[in-house]
């Protein structure tokens, strides 16, 4: 697995910036962060990525209280964003389609 190269980070990425996610400063990495209903929606969120992720076997970087999610994507074994993040990301959109 490789990092993204620079075509694919305007094709690939940039529809994923439009889509509210953030590259992370100093990291190459992207961020978004969820707010849902209640914790219950945010929980379901989290399981169906969770699922995805164990799946796919590539694992978000997340952070939760009440309501809200923050999720940080990246892949450590080639140490920035490779497609595996694309991937889960837009299934992360998908799966918090909820969220406002
Ligand atoms: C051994 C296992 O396959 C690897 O550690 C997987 C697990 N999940 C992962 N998740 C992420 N985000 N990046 C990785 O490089 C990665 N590698």
């Amino acid at each position: 697995m490789s990092t993204l190269t620079i075509a694919q980070r305007q094709t690939l990425l940039q529809p994923l910036l439009n889509a509210g996610w953030a590259l992370v400063a100093n990291r190459d990495a992207i961020q978004k962060k969820y707010v849902f209903g209640d914790f219950n929606e945010a929980f379901g969120f989290m399981t169906r990525v969770a699922l995805k992720a164990d799946k796919m076997d590539h694992h978000p970087e997340w952070f939760n209280v009440y309501n809200r999610v923050e999720v940080t994507l990246s892949t450590h074994d080639c140490n920035g964003l490779s497609e595996k993040d694309v991937t889960l990301a837009t299934f992360c959109d998908t799966a918090g389609s909820k969220a406002t």
